[in-house]
């Protein structure tokens, strides 16, 4: 199993990181376009190998993407991330045409990758590569949805005083600071709706919490956050790479699935070694429905900024 993973910054190089410790995949190749970085990167991560167990190979590169052929799926993380006070969206203008030659460069030497797209506005990013890059829908997965839940489950263990492993959660719609659908009506602990520990208050704070916890992190840390996001990109290729069929929720292009149709916005999907093997459609309720409604016309307006 070979994994690309380009952009050897804070997000790529934390994807990597969590991919090698997991231990699933013979080979991971870091590319990024600033010299020597993504080498200088590799060659740390590698150090680690003896101290946490690990024998995936980690290999840098910088720019030449004949290295990165026949890679089983590929990671796409170049580009900038946002300051405070900035929208994901905001990102577009640089990272749109980041992303477009990169899928191009990648496809060239792995016409048969599955895509993995992290750059933000990622929703917006996904549908990018889905409309210049020809690849079959099931091969184009969008990260958001799996780290919006983790900071979902997060936040309902904080408000429940549980650990976090006795919550469960999901958050499907746009990866935006209002897009984000936490769905508090499914949540669990231990299979007890969460809603019979927490007052209607007490969930919409959670909710809110989780819809920015993006923009939390970027006010804290100067810069986005890459631990979540490395750890929830690595979920996502492992469920791929291992054949786990495990339910996330992915940015997929829809086509009538939640009432919508060419957009690319989360919605929870099983993951197996064939990408995207199904698009799991739930029964929302009429506040939520109208909530994806208002998520998918945000996320519509920034898909109207492409140059397509
Ligand atoms: N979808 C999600 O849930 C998340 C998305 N992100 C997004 O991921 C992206 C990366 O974030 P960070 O790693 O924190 O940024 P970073 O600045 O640490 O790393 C980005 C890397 O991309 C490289 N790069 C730029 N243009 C390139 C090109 N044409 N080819 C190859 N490499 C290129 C840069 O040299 C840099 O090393 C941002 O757009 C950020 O908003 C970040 C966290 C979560
Ligand atoms: O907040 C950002 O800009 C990066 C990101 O998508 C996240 O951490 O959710």
């Amino acid at each position: 199993m070979k994994v690309t993973v380009v952009g050897a910054g804070a997000v790529g190089a934390s994807c990597a990181e969590y991919i090698a410790i997991k231990n699933f995949a013979s080979e991971v190749v870091l590319l990024d376009i600033k010299e020597g970085f993504a080498e200088g990167k590799a060659m740390d991560l590698m150090q680690t190998a003896s101290l946490n167990g690990f024998d995936t190979k980690i290999t840098g590169i910088t720019n030449d993407y004949s290295a990165t052929a026949n890679s089983d799926i590929c990671v796409i993380t170049s580009g900038i991330p946002r300051k405070p006070g900035m929208t994901r969206e905001e990102l577009i203008g640089i990272n749109a045409g980041i992303v477009k030659t990169v899928s191009s460069s990648l496809i060239e030497h792995s016409p048969n990758t599955i895509i993995i797209v992290v750059s933000n506005p990622m929703d917006t990013m996904t549908y990018l590569v889905h409309k210049t890059t020809g690849l079959p829908k099931h091969r184009i997965i969008g990260m958001g949805g799996a780290l919006d839940s983790a900071r979902f489950k997060y936040r309902l263990a904080e408000a429940l005083g549980a650990p976090i492993s006795d919550v469960d959660g999901m958050v499907i719609g746009g990866h935006s600071d209002t897009g984000m659908v936490p769905l508090t009506r499914l949540a669990t602990r231990n299979s007890v709706l969460v809603s019979e520990f927490l007052s209607e208050d007490r969930l919409n704070q959670v909710k809110e919490d989780t819809k920015v916890g993006g923009a939390t992190l970027t006010k804290l840390l100067g810069t986005s956050a890459w631990y979540a996001p490395g750890a929830a990109v690595s979920g996502l290729v492992q469920a791929i790479a291992c054949n786990q069929k495990k339910m996330f929720p992915c940015s997929v292009l829809l086509e009538g699935e939640y009432g919508l149709n060419d957009i690319c916005i989360g919605a929870p999907v099983i993951l197996g070694r064939n990408g995207i093997e199904k698009i799991v459609e739930i029964e929302l309720s009429d506040a939520e429905k109208a909530h994806m409604q208002e998520s998918s016309e945000g996320v519509r307006k920034t898909n109207g900024l492409l140059a397509l």
